[in-house]
């Protein structure tokens, strides 16, 4: 089990200061929309090259054009790239061709998706390499987590790697990991605390021992 450090609500400067902290405690380092929509696929290039043993990936939630934009966050450095569970097979298709033919790979995150066990086998079925649920920012504002729906897809995905993310913290955690997947996403869980690198290393050491 891997565990991905999201970065949201910060510029380069701060992304970088961030992971400089915490690099030795994460498997990757995920450019997060509000960054990629400040900054640009500069921001992706930046923490690539200053960290280019870590995996990097950028969180554009691709809903269109899924071959063009995975091919451009591709040329910036990313390792893997989002696109939204809602976007027609097509996007999807194109996204994770485009992502084989550059030794990339595609997350699909499956926020807002309502029959989450259905497409989660429709976007296995499509090649996906994660498939992720995910309870966005407003969906945790109304108390609502993936950890149900976490369950769901694993009963069905086949050959997808399985991702959660949304609102986990260090005592969520456990239940998180409980549910088996391949990676847990955390941003504000770690980049909200004053000591960072403490809380992802208590993580990185709860997700390493499965
Ligand atoms: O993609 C996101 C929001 O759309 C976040 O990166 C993701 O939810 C992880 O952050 P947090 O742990 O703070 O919820």
């Amino acid at each position: 089990m891997k565990l991905q450090l999201a970065l949201d609500l910060v510029d380069i400067p701060g992304a970088k200061e961030v992971v400089a902290e915490v690099a030795d405690h994460i498997d990757i380092v995920e450019i997060g929309t509000p960054i990629v929509i400040n900054e640009g696929l500069h921001a992706v290039k930046a923490i690539k090259d200053a960290f280019p043993s870590l995996t990097v990936l950028a969180d554009l939630k691709v809903m269109d054009a899924g071959g063009y934009e995975v091919m451009k966050a591709a040329e910036a450095g990313a390792d893997i790239i989002t696109v939204l569970g809602v976007s027609d097979n097509s996007t999807i298709k194109g996204a994770v061709d485009e992502a084989n033919k550059c030794g990339r790979e595609v997350l699909v995150d499956l926020i807002n998706v309502k029959d989450i066990k259905g497409r989660a086998a429709e976007v296995d079925a499509l090649g996906a390499h994660y498939i992720c649920v995910h309870s966005g920012y407003d969906h945790q504002a109304e108390g609502k987590n993936s950890f149900q729906d976490l369950k769901a897809i694993k009963s069905v995905v086949k050959h997808a790697k399985t991702a959660i993310a949304g609102g986990i913290k260090l005592e969520t955690l456990p239940e998180v990991i409980a549910a088996q997947p391949d990676l847990v996403i955390v941003g504000g869980g770690i980049t909200s605390l004053t000591d960072k690198k403490a809380a992802a290393a208590e993580m990185k050491r709860l997700v390493s021992q499965t």
